[in-house]
């Protein structure tokens, strides 16, 4: 269902990531699969709010956390914000799509879909020639949706274990302003912003794992989710 957009200018794009180990690829797929993976995921009300603790992820239905007392909402505010000012601290929203063929296969899923068109030759073999990387077994995934309040603190990616080598967002959300937050940020040196990647519709962000990056905090007034499908680019082969 899935297809790249014919247009792409595969050696402008390798030009691009050669400089800086990161790259933005506008216009990846064709609008009207990119409008309907977008629907698809609007329409869907399994949202979980994830928040990361000191050794462990929490998290709940969306729904439910947006029907917490606020009382509740503050306490865990000042819990999240105390560690956020100075260490590695996230909330947003988050629907996963399982590393399994068979179990991507079995569902009629958009998101599913995509993940199964992220690990195909097609793109493996796109995203071989513009980085490089040509040991890629499969792309794992989830969508993102940050809403006034989410945001995720500086990291770089690299986990033990998890064999990532590139990390990719399609952006999903139209007519996002910078000024909403909601930016993905490059961290460089002597906390100086080496480079910002605003979320644009239909664009994919695609970035080498080890680049310390932070999504800025999305403002009150923003006027839209910041909806994505997020990833990584793994070695070794996708379990079946
Ligand atoms: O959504 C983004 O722009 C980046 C997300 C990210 O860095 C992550 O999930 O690790
Ligand atoms: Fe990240």
């Amino acid at each position: 269902m899935f297809k790249l957009n014919p247009d792409l200018d595969e050696a402008i794009l390798r030009e691009h990531f050669a400089c800086e180990g990161r790259v933005q690829i506008a216009d990846f797929l064709e609008a009207p699969q990119a409008l309907a993976l977008r629907a698809s995921l609007s329409e869907r009300s399994d949202w979980r709010h994830v928040i990361n603790g000191e050794s462990q992820v929490f998290e709940i239905a969306a729904d439910r956390f947006d029907a917490l007392p606020d009382e509740t909402r503050k306490t865990l505010e000042q819990a999240m914000f105390a560690k956020a000012s100075h260490g590695f601290q996230f909330q947003f929203d988050t629907i996963r799509v399982p590393d399994e063929k068979s179990k991507r296969q079995a569902t009629s899923e958009h998101l599913a879909a995509f993940a199964t068109f992220m690990s195909s030759q097609e793109v493996l073999e796109f995203i071989a020639a513009i980085t490089g990387e040509k040991g890629i077994g499969f792309a794992d995934a989830q969508a993102t949706r940050y809403r006034p309040g989410d945001f995720l603190t500086r990291h770089d990616d690299a986990v033990a274990g998890k064999n990532r080598r590139l990390a990719y967002i399609l952006g999903l959300t139209p007519g996002w302003r910078p000024d909403w937050g909601g930016l993905l940020l490059f961290h460089g040196a002597g906390e100086n912003v080496t480079d910002i990647f605003v979320p644009h519709f239909n664009r994919l962000s695609l970035f080498a794992i080890g680049q310390p990056h932070s999504v800025s905090h999305v403002a009150p007034f923003a006027g839209a989710e910041r909806l994505s499908v997020t990833g990584w680019l793994r070695t070794g082969q996708q379990p079946d």
